[in-house]
């Protein structure tokens, strides 16, 4: 097994943080790119696991495509494959294979797409055998599961004979990354337009425009630093750079999320500057809009000792591992518990009326949100991290980012 021992800082932090830059924002700008037949200037590209596979798989000729775990590249890459006539099987890790991709196939079929399930049917592995436009551009979807399901769809809708209506049914979920994907199609020259009270997505036919685009740094890797300084000593200062007020990327709720948390956030032309006020010690967060930040918020306010009420986090049992299960287990080792309070709607952190003696070993459960979230423990108490390789999914250089505020010792046992 391969840990990390996280030491609490001696004082205040003070640190300026490069980040890594957005794998969501890269992974659409790469299927926009291959869409214009790989012509336009992309900057600042992630070095994010789930950025390099997919630069890895619209490169290659070969027959099989393994995503890993990457959740946006197994579900853009097969809207892709099956818009530019590839014939290709697409795989990933065994968690992958349990992760839902039936209601895109489903909707891709409508479309005209010839797609064979081999081994469970709605899961990966699966295999694209052609596509033949079927005449039809009306879809529906559900938009309550997986809202790249609706990314991937819309992407390709330019290169189909007459665009796509798309409609959503249910309730949206992530609708800020549904929202990121069509501001960077029009970068890229679509014409896309939503009406959310219809709940309708409408694409028109056309080529998509070669351009320069330029990924921003990653607002979910951002939130690990926000919780840092929720948990550091008074005098805290952290710089993140890369930044922008005004992003794309729904993560940037964070800014709001912490300030009754005691994190303050002041925009400039490199970033944004995290100092502290005081915190309050309860808070209540949907994070239907931002599901990828429940963990940092749930493990910050566990370290906290504050209140959190969660709700609108539905879809984090068929991310990467089943985020609440492994909520759960960890927390306990903090000193607090994950309660399903209203079943499967409503939960509650809190704290136990007693805490676990000794130094905490976190789980990670292939999940780089897991170490990531539970690292910034390490600035009330010494925590140690297993498997710490995980943040190469999102965040790479997390670790060496992470020594800038406080002693990060391996441990391998
Ligand atoms: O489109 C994207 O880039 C993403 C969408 C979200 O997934 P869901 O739409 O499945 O919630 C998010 O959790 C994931 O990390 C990245
Ligand atoms: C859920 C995530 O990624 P994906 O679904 O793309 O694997 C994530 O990065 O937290």
């Amino acid at each position: 097994m391969n840990a990390v021992h996280l030491l609490p800082p001696d004082g205040p932090v003070r640190a300026t943080i490069p980040l890594a830059s957005s794998k969501s924002e890269s992974n659409r700008a790469l299927i926009l790119d291959a869409l214009t037949g790989f012509q336009c200037d992309l900057h600042n590209l992630s070095t994010a696991r789930d950025t390099q596979t997919m630069i890895r798989l619209l490169k290659s000729d070969d027959a099989v495509a393994d995503v890993l775990d990457a959740g946006t590249t197994m579900r853009f890459l097969t809207a892709y494959f099956v818009v530019t006539g590839q014939q290709k099987t697409l795989t990933g890790t065994p968690r992958m294979c349990e992760r839902p991709i039936g209601m895109l196939v489903d909707a891709l079929r409508t479309l005209g797409a010839d797609i064979e399930y081999i081994r469970n049917e709605g899961y990966p592995p699966l295999k694209i055998n052609g596509f033949s436009a079927s005449g039809t551009n009306r879809v529906s979807i559900r938009g309550d599961v997986s809202s790249q399901y609706i990314s991937a769809l819309i992407m390709i809708a330019p290169s189909l004979p007459d665009g796509l209506t798309l409609t959503l049914t249910g309730d949206i979920g992530s609708r800020p990354y549904i929202e990121m994907t069509m501001a960077q199609m029009r970068v890229f020259g679509a014409d896309v337009t939503a009406d959310w009270d219809a709940k309708t997505i409408t694409v028109a036919p056309g080529a998509y425009q070669p351009c320069t685009y330029a990924v921003e740094s990653d607002w979910s890797g951002a939130s690990y630093w926000y919780s840092v300084v929720a948990l550091a000593e008074q005098g805290s200062v952290i710089e993140l750079l890369g930044l922008k007020e005004k992003s794309l990327q729904g993560d940037s709720a964070i800014v709001d999320i912490m300030r009754p948390l005691g994190v303050e956030s002041s925009f400039t032309d490199r970033g944004v500057l995290l100092t502290q006020k005081p915190a309050e010690t309860a808070l209540a967060w949907d994070f239907t809009n931002c599901p990828d930040l429940a963990q940092t918020v749930a493990a910050c306010c566990g370290a906290l000792k504050a209140d959190l009420t969660l709700t609108g986090i539905e879809s984090l049992k068929i991310k990467e591992t089943d985020r609440v299960a492994a909520l759960q287990a960890e927390l306990q080792k903090i000193g607090a518990e994950l309660v399903e309070v209203e079943t499967n709607t409503r939960y509650v952190v809190r704290q136990l009326a007693t805490a676990p003696e000794g130094t905490p070993a976190i789980e990670t459960y292939d999940d780089h949100r897991m170490a990531m979230a539970f690292a910034p423990v390490a600035m009330r108490q010494a925590v140690v991290i297993e498997e710490p390789g995980v943040v190469a999914k999102s965040y790479p250089s997390f670790w060496e980012d992470f020594a800038r505020i406080t002693a990060v010792e391996t441990v391998v046992a």
